[in-house]
């Protein structure tokens, strides 16, 4: 049985051309494999541009009240106060360029295998969609020495030591968030003994959107909720987030210096029983500036049941545990949630 989250993935392979981006260095004009359905990518701009999703001060009296109505109303929030460095999420982006700024042959060296969930490649949705993504990603789950070393041989370390570092920071700072989370869910202590364990399940995505030569014909993700039971964000100083709220539209996550994005995944409209919704997002390019992100995506460990907790409602979804639900993401995306609905 899977007990580590890469083993979880490994269970559902990938083709190999489905991994490997095309080289962006090289690309003079948007190839057909990039072009979306113009009305797809254009409505990027309408609908939402005026909303935008609540910023919460993780050290103001009544964080707990504002996180849960903006996970309530939003699925998302920025938070401010956070208690990690600014500089170490400098560290992280400088890291990110430098990772995105290689040349392919050598980003190709730790192309992540059909069967893997780490190293560089397309984005893991990309299968479902017709088209390409204007996107390149780098995943770590835990050390990424083994695929630091396939791209620099001699001088992996300093990039190891700051990612586990990173995934150290994130993790503090998400068992706090899950604390908080939980008691306005009124999840009994008991049910959170997970919080803290090592058990819990943590991973990294590092995100690089070039600048693109006809944005509003690609797409740098497409639509979709996280596998996670929130996901923390870092974004550059470069727009190009937007979440789906309904009767509003896209709405932009205009990057804020010093915030983080929390999205709420789908593990945690779960366990909310559908009080929260899990976010839909995506991300849209521009001509200008390439555009970097960094993701935290955290979760209960795999052997974890993600049941609605509370005795008095009833249950949304079906009892399915965490290494469930992910394969059941992994082979349906956008309608596992309706899968394990009771409804
Ligand atoms: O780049 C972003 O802002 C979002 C990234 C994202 O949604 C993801 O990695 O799942
Ligand atoms: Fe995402």
């Amino acid at each position: 049985m899977a007990s580590t989250l890469s083993e979880a993935y490994r269970d559902h392979p990938q083709f190999l051309h489905h991994i490997k981006p095309i080289d962006f260095s090289s690309v003079r004009s948007l190839p057909d494999s990039h072009a979306w359905p113009q009305n797809f990518v254009e409505e990027a701009n309408g609908g939402g541009s005026g909303s935008s999703i609540p910023v919460i001060d993780l050290m103001d009296p009544n964080a707990e009240e504002l996180i849960g109505f903006a996970c309530e109303e939003w699925g998302a929030f920025q938070l401010k106060n956070h208690g990690v460095s600014l500089s170490l999420f400098e560290e992280v982006e400088a890291e990110a360029k430098r990772l995105f700024a290689l040349p392919a042959k050598q980003k190709l060296k730790a192309l992540r295998s059909p069967n893997g969930a780490t190293g560089y490649g397309r984005a893991r949705i990309s299968p479902f969609f017709p088209k390409d993504m204007w996107h390149e990603g780098f995943t770590i789950m835990g050390s990424p020495f083994h695929d630091a070393k396939q791209i620099w041989p001699h001088d992996y370390a300093p990039f190891c030591e700051l990612m586990e570092n990173y995934q150290k920071q994130m993790k503090v700072l998400a068992e706090k968030l899950t604390g908080i989370i939980l008691r306005i869910l009124k999840i009994s202590e008991e049910e959170a003994k997970w919080v803290g364990s090592s058990g819990s399940t943590g991973a990294v995505q590092l995100n690089y959107y070039p600048q693109c030569p006809e944005p509003n014909r690609a797409m740098g993700l497409a639509p979709h909720t996280d596998t996670s039971l929130f996901t923390i964000l870092h974004q550059s100083q470069t727009e190009g987030l937007q979440i789906f709220k309904d009767q509003v539209g896209w709405v932009p996550v205009r990057p804020h210096p010093r915030a983080l994005v929390v999205n709420a995944g789908d593990l945690l409209h779960i366990i909310s029983n559908a009080r929260f919704p899990c976010v839909l997002h995506r991300v849209v390019v521009n001509r200008v500036q390439h555009r970097y992100s960094v993701a935290y995506f955290y979760g209960p460990p795999l052997d974890y049941v993600l049941s609605s907790p509370l005795a008095d409602e009833q249950a949304r979804f079906r009892g399915v545990t965490v290494k469930e639900y992910i394969g059941i993401k992994a082979k349906n995306l956008g309608k596992a949630i309706s899968l394990i609905s009771t409804n």
